[in-house]
């Protein structure tokens, strides 16, 4: 396995057991720092194991305020029977008493309160509860979930299985739901970024309920009738088609990774390297060895003792764990986003063995990427299409802030590094209709007066606010997993980036020459366009077996192309004696930054070469390969039916 590097050590081993089970919840849910206790006794504490005992009104108020707040993410867990004053647990009667006073909070707060688990422990019991808001129209949690796994190890079965609710027969039945194209049916192999969805209730049951006649899911329905929606990223396990995975990993945001080992093969083919892909990106994996039906018992045992020397080695640095019982699914899911532990799941995709315990802890998980009202809204696009009677419509992950219905965002950068205003005419989340999306949330817009081939994978649409600024050169601190020999100047690469996925030549680095395991400051030029980067961005820097990774460190902005046209233009207008006069139609007010140059076209409109230049006996190399690659078509696909 090539070297990688994972997160630095973080928390200590979380192992189930009583004394790390309730770190991650529960003692301090109604401590906040905005509530002025002065008010009240002063024996009482918000956070004290007994303060849901027997709450006076006003101690009820400020608890229930407390609550509303941690619903504001629509979920939160809970454990009774923990926090201050003194060792872990309440006597049955006090425990009763608290669970009514919490379930009475939660229906005060439009939610429900579902117990998860209860257990013995020195002074009583504790009991640990997921307290998680009523589904409202429009809105629902959502976790991403990336599937990798290599050929074979039930991906696309396990999924099938997930989401319609039915198991499969050991020949491929459950997948085929599952399948987009023809030769995929045919073949049995995913080769394209797939998207699923598993819907929760805010009682934690499955709302998914295929049709009784194809076994097709409505996804509306399921958005509307869900709390919390996983969507499931089903990724290819073929090495032909490992760009398309790393793609998948880099441009769809996945807030986890649940990493797929076929019990009978074991860790074989692309296993390791999707692993060490997810660890590179430090995307926290969770692992399901599935046929356990089908596996010699020792057969399964060396494949989870080897699956385990992985994960501890140190080039993993993991904790595995195996989930065994409903307890360990708890604690699992409450300290997983530390990155550090890996649960391990063993179950049949055909006997349904263990898959309640996959399920539960699918329904516990919560999303990683936090959401600020206050930021500008940044939406990155990882896919487009051209829907009949809709128009073009882009699909992809609103990084940051909030994208209203008519909103007017900057799309680009093109292929001469400029962005136009474009506005939003329909949103939809999960082929949901709605008004609006928030940082964290894929959605699918609808574009107005904008040809689908004027849009490619990694654009952005970003507030008119942000002033964004298109990159051809950047810096980055980067560290090579592997590479057969050396790396050295002019060397180029795939990067992916968010979901830019472009090759980039390197211009100049801190080395002479970098092997396997050197660090080094490197600078890269995009060949082809440029890009909307963003300083601390993640990227993987990849060419057949060669892998780096890193993090961007430096922009160099560059200056659109139509700079020397316009200074020409605005000089000869001066010399006529003319002033300013308007701007151009479709102008963007950019706070009179020098770098930037507006847009010589009228608002919406395609780039086209000037009559002049169609000839093309006068343009330079540079303006040709720019407008090459500005008229190339998108070769996405065509179906709106993976759309976000
Ligand atoms: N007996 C048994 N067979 C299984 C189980 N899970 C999957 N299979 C079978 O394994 C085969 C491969 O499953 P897929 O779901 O296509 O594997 P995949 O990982 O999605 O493969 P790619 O899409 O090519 O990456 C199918 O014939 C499934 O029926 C299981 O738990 N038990």
């Amino acid at each position: 396995m090539a070297a990688i590097v994972g997160s630095p050590p973080e928390t200590p081993a979380a192992t189930p057991s009583e004394e790390t089970a309730p770190t991650a919840f529960g003692a301090n849910l109604f401590a906040s720092d905005d509530m002025d206790m002065g008010q009240f006794d002063e024996d009482f504490n918000l956070s004290k194991k007994t303060a849901l005992v027997s709450p006076s009104e006003e101690e009820y108020e400020a608890l229930l305020s407390a609550l509303a707040k941690r619903l504001e993410d629509g979920e939160t867990l809970y454990a009774v029977g923990i926090g201050d004053g003194g060792a872990k647990g309440l006597a049955e009667p006090e425990l009763e008493a608290s669970i009514a006073t919490l379930q009475s909070l939660a229906v005060s707060c439009n939610a429900d309160c579902n117990l998860l688990a209860k257990r013995p422990v020195s002074r009583g019991y504790i009991a640990e509860f997921l307290v998680r808001k009523k589904a409202e129209s429009e809105d629902f949690i959502e976790v991403r979930v990336a599937v990798v796994g290599n050929v074979d190890a039930g991906k696309s079965t396990l999924l099938g299985v997930l989401t319609h609710g039915e198991l499969d027969n050991g020949r491929g039945i459950a997948r085929m739901k599952l399948f987009r194209h023809k030769h995929e049916i045919e073949s049995g192999r995913t080769s394209s970024v797939g998207n699923d969805i598993l819907g929760f209730d805010s009682s934690g049951s499955v709302v998914n309920k295929p049709d009784s006649h194809g076994g097709n899911l409505d996804w509306k329905k399921i958005c509307e009738d869900s709390a919390k929606v996983i969507t499931f990223i089903d990724l290819a396990g073929h090495e032909r088609y490992l760009k398309t995975t790393v793609f998948g990993m880099t441009g769809h945001m996945p807030d986890f990774c649940m990493l797929i080992v076929g019990a009978n093969a074991g860790i074989v083919g692309m296993c390791k390297e999707h692993l060490g892909l997810a660890l590179a990106l430090n995307v926290p994996v969770f692992v399901v060895v599935t046929k356990i039906d089908m596996c010699p018992v020792n057969v399964l045992q060396d494949t989870l003792k080897l699956l385990q020397r992985i994960l501890k080695s140190p080039g993993c640095r993991k904790i595995p764990v195996m989930v065994q019982n409903t307890d360990d699914v708890v604690v699992m899911a409450t300290n997983f986003s530390s990155e550090r532990v890996c649960p391990i799941f063993q179950l049949s995709n055909v006997t349904g063995e263990n898959l309640p315990l996959l399920k539960m802890f699918l329904n516990l998980l919560s999303a990683r990427m936090s959401f600020d009202e206050g930021e500008l809204a940044e939406f990155q696009i990882d896919d487009t299409y051209s829907v009949p009677g809709v128009g073009t419509v882009v699909s992809g992950t609103t990084l940051k802030g909030v994208i209203k219905l008519n909103d007017t965002l900057l799309l680009g950068p093109d292929a001469l590094g400029h962005f136009q205003p474009i506005v939003i005419k329909s949103i939809h989340r999960k082929r949901m209709p709605v008004r609006c999306v928030r940082g964290g949330q894929t959605a699918s817009f609808s574009l107005k007066r904008i040809k689908r081939s004027h849009i490619r994978k990694g654009m952005v649409m970003v507030s008119q606010d942000i002033k964004p600024q298109a990159c051809w050169e950047f810096e980055a601190d980067i560290l090579i997993l592997h590479h057969p020999t050396t790396i050295s100047p002019r060397y180029q690469a795939m990067v992916h980036c968010g979901s830019i996925r472009q090759t980039a030549t390197i211009v100049s680095m801190s080395q002479d020459c970098l092997r396997t395991g050197d660090k080094a400051a490197v600078r890269f030029h995009f060949i082809k366009n440029p890009e909307f980067l963003r300083i601390d961005q993640r990227l993987v820097f990849r060419e057949g077996r060669t892998k780096a990774v890193g993090n961007i460190t430096k922009l160099h902005p560059h200056i659109p192309a139509g700079t020397a046209l316009q200074q020409h233009r605005a000089k000869m207008s001066k010399n006529r004696g003319e002033g300013p006069g308007p701007g151009p139609q479709g102008h963007v007010d950019h706070g009179g930054d020098p770098d930037h140059v507006p847009i010589l076209r009228p608002e919406n409109e395609p780039q086209k070469p000037s009559k002049r230049n169609r000839g093309g006996r006068h343009r330079s190399s540079k303006a040709k390969e720019n407008m090459a690659a500005h008229q190339k078509p998108s070769t996405s696909g065509t179906s709106l039916k993976s759309a976000a």
